[in-house]
């Protein structure tokens, strides 16, 4: 019998294996969240280099546990959701006026007030009375001291090292150009995306929706004509070594051109077989319509007749008319019948944008639970926004089964505020009448210079000694040394290959959502950001000298500008504070200009994208952190 302490030396001799071997089979846990280990043991006689070692057990199996480890992969999984705060919710809504949106500046000329426009005599974090005035400030350090901008706040990118304090300021939002944190569990809202087939489901449909694929019946019936392939003229693998200079030229440029018709029609071809794919979904789940319907009618007329009999006549009809086996019928009915559950839940976008997965998620049908189904339920309106707004056109698919092909929502992504428990979206304009009844937001995806303060001039341009220490007349990227180039064949900077120096740019997957704890709007994340991926540019008006507003204020050299979203901007305007964010904005020289990234420190799909404001915004200001209830 061993002792007490060799039991515990063995106990952990046998663990730190287990932990040695997991850490060289190096998987990747992330994808499950109900684990468990099976673990086998086995004694042996004779040395472990194995040179001498009996290769028979001692004994055979010593001893073989499962051990559940969802607790230790999943320790938050039992925290009830953000969502579970809903009592405060929609109705508190009213009480928070969202700032940046619906202040606008004193000296331009709107005559409505909101609590926001007058100086407010306020609590700070520490419990400490003080006056402010609602303003965001950016400046960031490199203060020359003029105090006329001390009564602004803001949101402040700042440079790492360089303090960003000014203490009359309000409204500070840093960025934080160094120690970037280490990756964080983020909190899920509404959506709680968990790793299951179900979410594979709902992540698939997300991507597809920003990849920017075209579904439009338009792309089948159009022409797929293209000029000759092959046979007439030179082929690739042709040997040119024994032609003139200008033949050879003639059939390089042939040869290109052969390229890219053959590109054109590749990309034709392939978008129309995904527009035929989701055709293929519809109608198989509009037949298990038809086939129940049939089914209904056989037993209205002849009652006495049990259910499955008229299920099988339905059948035997179908699968002669198929020219299937009534069996091959039946397995293939068995995942239509999933697709049409998915329409039914999802609504006809996600069948349409489901993509591949949607097969596998019916035939395995895991994860297919009115639970799963309820999801789906909520998610219906968000994915129609998507869908109806970024492909205008889906719709028309849908008139090969009878419904109806006019879009429902219209106008930009972002015009639309989805509500995480599936009711109607809202107008965007409408979540700020309360505050600003002129309000209006225009989307734009480039920063628009305000030329009555700057002229032609762009005050974010790096025309310094900086800039001007380039070698060549290339742009070179201050972070990673490549040259930057909006030709996408000469750009050799990836830093932020989604926004900046590549072929394509794709939406996205973000949505302006209703909070459900008083802070008006929020930014949803559709699908993951992993830690470094940008989400967006911070992109507004470029002016400077606004009071009273909230604004991101920055500095390039000696020249100090702001970026406005209060009427024009993008998504990172609804971008909430987070005491514990899964985001935050860092600084970037592209082309020499000076621009600012919303960048993820870890978005799991279906959270809240959030930054840290800082205490600087904090300061001063009667409002709590309505998401980590911090600074009461
Ligand atoms: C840049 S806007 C963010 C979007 C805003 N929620 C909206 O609906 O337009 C900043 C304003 O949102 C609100 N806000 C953001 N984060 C918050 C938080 N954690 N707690 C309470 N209010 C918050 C505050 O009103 C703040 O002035």
């Amino acid at each position: 019998m061993l002792s007490e302490e060799q039991i515990t030396a063995l106990r952990q001799q046998v663990a730190s294996a287990i932990a040695d071997e997991l850490t060289r089979a190096n998987i990747s846990f992330d994808q499950f969240t109900e684990l468990s280990a099976s673990v086998e043991v086995e004694f042996r006689e004779g040395p472990i280099d194995g040179s001498s070692v009996d290769p028979r057990p001692l004994s055979g199996l010593t001893i073989s546990r499962v051990i559940d480890l969802t607790k230790v992969i999943s320790p938050g999984s039992n925290t009830p959701p953000t969502h579970g705060e809903d009592s405060i919710a929609t109705a508190d809504n009213q009480n928070v006026e969202p700032t940046s949106g619906v202040i606008v500046p004193l000296s331009r000329s709107h005559t409505f007030v909101t609590p926001h426009d007058t100086p407010n005599q306020v609590l700070n974090h520490k419990g400490k009375n003080s006056t402010v005035d609602e303003n965001i400030d950016t400046s960031d350090g490199e203060d020359d001291g003029n105090n006329s901008r001390m009564a602004i706040s803001s949101l402040r990118p700042s440079r790492g090292g360089i303090p960003v304090v000014e203490d009359d300021t309000r409204r500070q939002m840093q960025v934080v150009d160094e120690n970037f944190p280490k990756r964080r569990k983020a909190e899920t809202v509404g959506y709680a995306m968990k790793p299951s087939s179900l979410d594979k489901l709902i992540i698939g449909i997300w991507e597809q929706l920003h990849s920017g694929a075209n579904v439009d019946p338009a792309q089948i019936l159009g022409e797929f004509i293209s000029p000759p392939l092959l046979g007439d003229t030179t082929s690739p693998s042709q040997d040119m070594t024994g032609l003139s200079l200008s033949t050879e030229l003639d059939n390089i440029s042939l040869l290109g051109r052969q390229f890219n018709d053959t590109t054109v029609l590749c990309r034709k071809v392939t978008q129309a077989s995904r527009t035929c794919r989701s055709i293929e979904v519809i109608v198989q789940a509009r037949w298990v319509e038809h086939f129940d319907a049939y089914v209904e009618h056989l037993k209205v007329n002849d009652p006495k007749t049990s259910i499955t009999r008229h299920r099988k006549t339905a059948a035997v009809e179908s699968s002669s008319n198929f020219g299937w086996s009534e069996k091959e019928l039946r397995n293939k009915m068995a995942i239509w019948r999933g697709y049409k559950e998915i329409k039914d839940a999802g609504g006809w976008a996600a069948l349409v944008f489901a993509g591949m997965g949607i097969y596998r998620f019916c035939k395995y049908r895991i994860g297919f639970d009115n639970e799963s189904m309820q999801r789906l339920r909520n998610l219906r309106p968000a994915l129609e926004v998507a869908a109806d707004t970024m492909n205008p056109n889906w719709r028309r698919l849908l008139s090969i089964v009878g419904e109806p092909p006019e879009r429902v929502y219209s106008g930009h992504p972002h015009d639309w505020v989805v509500c995480l428990d599936g009711s109607p979206p809202i107008q965007l304009r409408k979540t700020y009448l309360q505050w600003d009844p002129y309000f209006e937001y225009k989307h734009i995806e480039e920063s628009v210079i305000d030329q009555a303060t700057w002229g032609c001039d762009d005050p974010r341009w790096k025309s310094s000694s900086e800039a001007l220490t380039r070698v060549s007349s290339l742009f070179v990227c201050q972070d990673c040394s490549s040259e930057q180039s909006d030709d996408p064949k000469l750009n050799c900077c990836y830093c932020f290959p989604s926004l900046f120096g590549c072929a394509t740019l794709t939406p996205p997957p973000v949505q302006v959502f209703r909070t459900p704890d008083g802070r008006n709007n929020g930014l949803m994340a559709l699908c993951a950001f992993e830690r470094g991926a940008p989400v967006g540019e911070f992109v507004g008006l470029i002016t400077k000298g606004l009071q009273d507003v909230d604004v991101m204020e920055n500095i390039v050299g000696s020249t100090k500008y702001q970026i406005w979203q209060g009427r024009q901007g993008n998504f990172t305007r609804f971008v909430n504070h987070s005491c514990n964010a899964n985001a935050q904005y860092q600084r970037f020289t592209w082309l020499d200009t000076q621009r600012i990234i919303l960048v993820s420190k870890g978005i799991e799909a279906g959270s809240e994208i959030t930054v840290d404001y800082s205490d600087q915004y904090w300061k001063g200001l009667d409002k709590k952190c309505r998401k980590c209830h911090h600074g009461a």
